[in-house]
């Protein structure tokens, strides 16, 4: 269970993240939608401890993380791996050897630097990159890939960090339709499968709707709606895109792109040629 206290991000005089408590279970998957400014990726970063809260405590199965150092901060950020808009990855380093900086939390930043790796972590990188259909990809340069694939490594690279969490950051924002169906189920199948908890910041509505089971709406920094995409009413939408006094939100502006049902348990990994949505 990851709790959060009375968490606040103040930047100099504006507050990004107000106040917000949130408790959030095992083996959930959790999309956070919210104006550009509400404060999403800020609330992210500060589970991950990319950035520390001003205020308010951060607890992981009743351990408080948001005091962590060191080394055990450090592994914290393993538990919770990151995944980012813009992939994040090392453009000449191949494929393989970018999963494998998933280990850099565990092992430190030497293996790395000369490419030492073991063979178990050989095995479970490749084992990572096949479950996401990446495997005829391994020794690729990682910019040869396209966005889509380029993101699945970032997946794997999450993997085999071996996290109880993913935080994805608008991983789709940058990617077409059907690269953005491909990441979101991959991110619903290692939820479903591995019960890793996923929560990921996300700019379509139809992508939270489709995917997630529980949609944090954000507005402001505050939590402004908690609850099944059943809820998301246009009463509910105004507060969280609203702006006081403007016209009613016109939904299929944050909308267009994943129109099918969510895919259920068990559906596994898709892939170009795998399309288990279709
Ligand atoms: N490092 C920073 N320094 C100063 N202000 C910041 C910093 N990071 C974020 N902010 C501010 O905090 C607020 C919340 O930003 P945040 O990026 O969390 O919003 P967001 O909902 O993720 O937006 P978007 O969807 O555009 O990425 C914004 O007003 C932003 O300008």
């Amino acid at each position: 269970m990851l709790k959060l206290s009375a968490v606040t991000k103040m930047f100099g005089l504006s507050t990004a993240v107000n106040s917000i408590d949130l408790e959030i279970g095992k083996g959930q998957i959790v999309g956070v939608i919210g104006r550009s400014g509400a404060g999403k990726s800020t609330l992210l970063r500060i589970i991950n401890r990319l950035i520390d809260p001003s205020e308010g405590a951060i607890e992981f199965d009743g351990k408080t993380v948001s005091d962590l150092k060191g080394r055990e901060l450090r592994l914290w950020r393993a538990r919770c791996a990151m995944i980012f808009q813009q992939f994040n990855l090392v453009n000449r380093l191949d494929v393989l050897t970018n999963v494998l900086v998933g280990r850099v939390a565990t092992n430190g930043t030497l293996p790395i630097l000369f490419k030492q790796f073991s063979a178990a972590e050989r095995t479970m990188a490749a084992k990572a990159l096949d479950r996401l259909n990446l495997l005829p990809q391994a020794l690729q340069r990682a910019d040869t890939l396209s966005g889509g694939q380029q993101q699945r490594v970032a997946i794997a690279r999450a993997l085999v960090q071996m996290p109880d969490i993913v935080l994805a950051d608008e991983p789709i924002a940058s990617l077409d339709p059907h690269n953005a169906r491909l990441v979101m189920e991959a991110l619903k199948a290692i939820n479903r499968e591995d019960g890793i908890t996923v929560i990921c910041n996300l700019h379509t509505l139809d992508a939270a709707r489709s995917y997630c089971d529980r949609i944090i709406g954000l507005a402001k920094g505050s939590i402004v709606f908690d609850g099944g995409p059943e809820g998301l009413t246009s009463d509910v939408l105004q507060r969280i895109y609203g702006e006081d006094g403007a016209a009613p939100i016109d939904e299929s502006l944050t909308a267009g792109q994943f129109g099918r049902p969510a895919i259920g348990a068990g559906a596994g990994i898709a892939s170009e040629t795998n399309p288990v949505w279709a």
